[in-house]
């Protein structure tokens, strides 16, 4: 089977770059996006290819070339769904926030209507493809929904996890080290598993398309970003030991990356991981675990997260013994607010609930970021729902300029390895700062003994 027009619900961060790829090398397939959400469609729609809602390296190009082409951006649900041979669900995936689960299960409720609503309006088969990131076994709650219209119409579902990284996902996408489509084991599953093989196939080595059955696929989501995460709570752990007995965390990563077995990737200490995946996901992992009373495997993972949560708070309990314990009414400069450098995300940011435990001391944060917007800082905050919008107003400033923001402030703190900050006039924020200045630096980006020569006091983790 060829296909020859695909739908994506979802025009997120995935949902946008990996369909935007997807046209960008298939040409002849018409590729639609849809998604409930105007005003980010309007976005992905804007004549200034700058402005579209995701902020990605090399994003705007492809979006310039192939929208309008084959790449539409719509909020015309059903028609897209109609239309299509094959459909891709890349809604999103929260946590649940209510009910059982709440806190650890995913929330399946937009999965759950994309699959009514393909049920209900699609007239000719479809392959419908699970892009989001779903616990293992959802396929299954599709599958009942979708093959119970008795219309006749005749449903596959394969499992297509997302594995780009935000700030490199057009490289990730154009070059992934591997595609993996789950998907029955029949004659019609392997059919539609080899019509999506040949969608990839156009760019990425066959080599390279790893095809399983469903669950193994859906599993492997889940499993590789806690693989991921797992690498970094490890590392963080260490940089603690690393700041009680004089061994220096990045000497350690080189020395343990270079084994080839361990490598030398995601092994950089930092004030966290955040994002709006890992913890989700690994939240999941565990309430599945949990849910097949499997005690010690679900234990083992939530370290993980247990050990996240305290670097986090441990970065900003060192600025607080810092700051002689008190930092009411200090004015504290971020520099970064997005989770990780060249990307406006902002979800989950380890940035967020540093500010968070520094605010509940009362101190005055000044926030520059180079993506992101002031109106999103003050949304993540109030997201917290620790106190009023106005206290966050009043106790948070957002700066367009860096130089502002740390202009009479007691201490720099980087939340965000943003390259740019390495290139700062250094000594002008020395100067321009009260004494004695001092840096925190949660990502071990600045030049700590060129720093310590203009005269700041230098924190860094692990070290
Ligand atoms: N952000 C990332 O880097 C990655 C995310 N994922 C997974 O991909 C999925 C999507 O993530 P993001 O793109 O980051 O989420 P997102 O929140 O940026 O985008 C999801 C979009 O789906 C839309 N939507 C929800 N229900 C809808 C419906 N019934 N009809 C039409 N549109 C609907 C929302 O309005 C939103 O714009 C999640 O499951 C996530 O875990 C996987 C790999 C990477
Ligand atoms: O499912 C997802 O959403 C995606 O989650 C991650 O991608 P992403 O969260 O975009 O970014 P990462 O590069 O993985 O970074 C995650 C967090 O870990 C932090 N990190 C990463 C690496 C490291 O060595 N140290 C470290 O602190 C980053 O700063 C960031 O806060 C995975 O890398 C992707 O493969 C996956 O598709």
């Amino acid at each position: 089977m060829t296909v020859k027009k695909i739908c994506c619900i979802g025009a997120g961060y995935v949902g946008g770059p990996t369909m935007a790829v997807i046209a960008k090398q298939c040409p002849d397939i018409q590729v639609t996006v849809v998604d409930l959400n105007e005003a980010r469609i309007a976005a992905w729609n804007d004549q200034d290819v700058n402005k579209i809602p995701v902020y990605e390296p090399g994003l705007s190009d492809i979006v310039a070339e192939a929208r309008g082409r084959n790449l539409f951006f719509s909020t015309e649900v059903d028609k897209a769904i109609d239309e299509a041979d094959m459909i891709f669900i890349s809604v999103n995936t929260p946590t649940k926030t209510y009910g059982a689960g709440k806190g650890q299960a995913a929330d399946l409720k937009w999965i759950e209507l994309c699959a009514r609503q393909i049920a209900r309006v699609s007239t000719t088969d479809k392959i419908v493809v699970e892009k989001s990131t779903l616990p293992v076994r959802t396929a299954s709650t599709l599958r009942d929904i979708l093959h119970h219209t008795g219309n006749g119409v005749r449903f596959q579902i394969l499992s297509n996890p997302e594995f780009l990284a935000e700030g490199t996902a057009v490289e990730d996408l154009l070059e992934p080290d591997r595609v993996l489509i789950g998907g029955d084991q029949d004659e019609e599953g392997k059919t539609a598993i080899e019509a999506l093989v040949n969608v990839y196939s156009r760019w990425v080595p066959r080599e390279r398309i790893l095809t399983t059955n469903v669950w193994s696929s859906e599993l492997s989501k889940l499993t590789a970003n806690a693989f991921l995460a797992q690498r970094v709570s490890s590392i963080n752990a260490l940089s603690e030991l690393c700041e009680h007995t004089e061994a220096e965390i990045n000497e350690v990563a080189r020395a343990i990356g270079t084994d080839s077995r361990i490598g030398p990737k995601f092994l950089k200490a930092s004030v966290g991981f955040g994002g709006s995946c890992f913890q989700k996901d690994i939240l999941n992992l565990v309430y599945i675990a949990r849910s097949y009373g499997l005690t010690e495997v679900a234990d083992y993972w939530e370290q993980v997260i247990i050990m996240n949560d305290h670097q986090k708070k441990r970065f900003a309990n060192k600025i607080i013994r810092a700051l002689y314990n008190t930092v009411n009414g200090k004015k504290i400069a971020f520099l970064g607010w997005a989770f990780k450098k060249d990307t406006n995300d902002t979800r989950e940011s380890a940035a967020i609930y540093v500010a968070d435990h520094l605010l509940y001391e009362q101190a005055q944060v000044a926030v520059y970021d180079p993506k992101v917007v002031e109106q999103q800082v003050y949304i993540d905050l109030d997201y917290l729902a620790t106190r009023s919008t106005e206290e966050n107003k009043t106790l948070v400033t957002v700066q367009n300029d860096p130089y502002e923001a740390c202009k009479d402030a007691h201490a720099v703190a980087i939340l965000t390895e943003w390259d740019e900050f390495k290139d700062y006039d250094w000594q002008r924020i020395y100067d321009s700062m009260l004494k004695p200045a001092k840096i925190f630096d949660g990502r071990n980006l600045l030049d700590k003994k060129k720093l310590e020569e203009i005269g700041f006091q230098v924190h860094a983790i692990g070290s």
